[in-house]
């Protein structure tokens, strides 16, 4: 349901206005709700930074081997609290090895990264939270029933990102909105109705300390990309990356641009680093649902299926011109966007 509220519209009357529209998102929207109440608490507990404790103090590790900050433990529990009182069956959570039964009869699973961009905890940089919302499906045989389907399964997905202003990006599978936490009145309010990922961009997004192990093709994108006016893609670009995939993925929905983990050379890497329930399945419904594309480099995302609940999988998104340019590098091929004999001709002129 694409949403029409005025800008300023807080987040409850939106989703009140969707379910209207579109009765079968009740408890989706109840979801979401849940979601953004447990932002609210743990914004204002970024928020005091080191006032409110060590956030970055290590504990355990996690299903993935990471080490798991204070942090990441605190979301972790504030936003299972949260969906314990709202319409979900299952949760599949990054700090939780199995998946976690909350209401058995409830009509919904939750997939939930519940503090995205661990490394900047504790240094004042943008963190978040990414969910995805799918049907919970009843198979006593299979307990991971709800999470072994497309992610084009998926009802609804969202991110929040804490940074200077803490925002929550959502979709209830038609457009992509944003909402801003209204510090003084202790909820969210609408800032865009639709999202709209530009279709070309000269901004890419990339982990660039790890070029040696990258594929030959991934290799090959970025070096052209770097070459600017004087390869192939003849336009000079531009690098961000800042190691927290809600806030790249932020400025890429607004301002467009591509963003990249992909597959590697490195143990475990092999699929990349991001996990495709958590992660990379609801990044790609939000920017497909503002008119970009997400692929694994050459599949797109929303067919992947999951075989386990922490499962990872490359992620290339952003612009689709970008990403499917992407997708000709995998191919084997080059782009030509009609340039190829134009380029060889500036080749020459400026050899
Ligand atoms: O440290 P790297 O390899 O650059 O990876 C950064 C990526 O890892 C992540 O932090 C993974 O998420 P978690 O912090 O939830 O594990 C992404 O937010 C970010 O894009
Ligand atoms: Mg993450
Ligand atoms: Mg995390």
């Amino acid at each position: 349901m694409a949403i029409s509220a005025a800008i300023g519209t807080p987040l409850e009357t939106c989703l009140a206005q969707a379910v209207d529209a579109n009765p079968a998102l009740k408890d989706a929207a109840a979801v979401i709700a849940a979601v953004a109440r447990s932002a609210v608490e743990i914004s204002e507990r970024i928020g005091r930074g080191a006032l409110g404790g060590d956030l970055a103090a290590a504990g355990d590790h996690n299903s993935d081997g990471d080490v798991q900050k204070a942090l990441d433990v605190i979301a972790h529990e504030s936003v299972t609290a949260a969906l314990r009182g709202a319409p979900v069956a299952e949760v599949a959570s990054e700090e939780a090895e199995e998946v976690m039964r909350l209401n058995p009869d409830a009509p919904l699973a939750v997939a939930i990264d519940p503090l995205d961009g661990s490394s900047n905890i504790g240094v004042n940089m943008a963190v978040g939270m990414i969910f995805g919302i799918r049907p919970s499906i009843k198979d006593p045989a299979n307990p991971l029933a709800s999470f072994t389907t497309p992610g084009s399964t998926q009802v609804a997905a969202g991110f929040v990102t804490y940074g200077p202003a803490t925002a929550l990006i959502l979709t209830l599978g038609e457009g992509t909105q944003s909402y801003v936490l209204d510090r003084a009145e202790g909820r969210f309010k609408l800032t865009s109705q639709a999202m709209s990922v530009p279709a070309s961009a000269k901004e890419f997004a990339i982990n660039a300390s790890n070029v040696r192990h990258w594929d030959a093709p991934v290799k090959a994108y970025i070096e052209d990309c770097q070459r600017g006016t004087e390869g192939p893609r003849d336009k000079d670009y531009n690098m961000r990356w800042l190691a927290s995939l809600v806030a790249d993925i932020q400025r890429v929905l607004t301002r467009g641009g591509v963003f990249l983990y992909p597959s590697d050379a490195r143990k475990n890497y092999a699929r990349g680093r991001l996990r495709l329930l958590y992660e990379v399945a609801p990044v790609a419904m939000l920017v497909e649902q503002a008119g970009g594309a997400a692929t694994d480099g050459q599949t797109r995302i929303l067919d992947l299926v999951a075989t386990g609940i922490h499962e990872r999988a490359p992620l290339v998104c952003g612009s689709t011109e970008e990403v499917s340019c992407v997708a000709t590098y995998y191919a084997g091929g080059k782009p030509d966007a009609g340039r190829s004999p134009l380029f060889g001709q500036r080749g020459l002129m400026r050899s």
